[in-house]
């Protein structure tokens, strides 16, 4: 068997609801992984695959992000889709509405500034994306500094309690308590479109843990995409299979 044909397989093993409210996260579940964020690509099919999704499910589609979904609109260009982005600090409930966000905390300056000074970040191939609400440094490109930057990272948000440390694939982001991936979900389901259907959510990372415990509090469906401890009770191999589960939503 091909993987193709095994992810193919797998996607259709899996249950697709009668009355799905969909949530997606974005990088290791609709596109695959790059070396640095701004190098990923995205195919003209997944804008199209996502839009004629939204308009099968009336809208019950969002996206459940790490990025800004600023970020997200420049990649799905020109298609706009309701979501969160930052881990559940930023909300778009309308797809071409709005983006609802909280005011940036002292505590991200404070640590923007020590990042900027720190002798292993400079020169180093770290890579530091700030988010303006969160910041994140990426070892990608060296993964043997993985303990340095856990390491710095600890250290530089020691004195900011309104912080805390979400590690990702090859990342460590700095966050402020509160909002996740799972309070975004619930705050979705609250309100129409999403209310009152059963959700299903895609993901692939640590972030989407959160997720996958709303959806399953909410009587829904968590599916994991790849490799990886996970709470959620359905998995998916790669990215072609999550791609092909999706295709099954407009066909219901
Ligand atoms: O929640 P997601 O939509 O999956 O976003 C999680 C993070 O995605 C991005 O980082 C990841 O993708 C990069 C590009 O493929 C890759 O270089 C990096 O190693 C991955 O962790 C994004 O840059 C982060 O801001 C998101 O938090």
């Amino acid at each position: 068997m091909t993987t193709e044909t095994a992810s193919a397989d797998a996607a259709h093993s899996l249950p697709v609801p009668d009355h799905p409210a969909l949530f997606l996260d974005f990088d290791g579940t609709l596109i695959d992984l790059a070396p640095e964020p701004d190098l990923v690509v995205v195919d003209a099919g997944l804008p199209d695959l996502l839009g004629a999704i939204q308009a099968r499910l009336d809208g019950a589609l969002a996206v459940v992000t790490g990025r800004e979904l600023s970020d997200l609109d420049t990649l799905l260009a020109p298609l706009q889709i309701a979501g969160s982005g930052m881990h559940g600090l930023e909300r778009r409930e309308d797809p071409t509405g709005p983006i609802a966000r909280p005011t940036q905390l002292p505590a991200i300056s404070r640590l923007r500034e020590r990042l900027g000074a720190d002798r292993h970040v400079r020169g180093s191939g770290l890579l530091v994306e700030d988010k303006g609400l969160t910041i994140t440094v990426h070892y990608r490109r060296v993964p043997h500094l993985k303990p340095v930057v856990e390491d710095l990272m600890r250290e530089a948000i020691a004195d900011l309690p309104e912080l805390h440390l979400v590690p990702g694939k090859m990342l460590v982001e700095a966050k402020p308590f509160g909002d996740s991936k799972g309070t975004a979900i619930e705050a979705f389901l609250a309100r129409a479109p999403f209310a009152g259907r059963t959700p299903v959510f895609l993901g692939d990372d640590v972030s989407d843990e959160d997720g996958f415990r709303a959806v399953a509090k909410a009587g829904g469906i968590g599916i994991k995409i790849g490799t990886g401890d996970t709470r959620a009770p359905l998995r998916l191999p790669d990215i072609t299979a999550s791609r092909a589960y999706l295709s099954r939503f407009l066909r219901r």
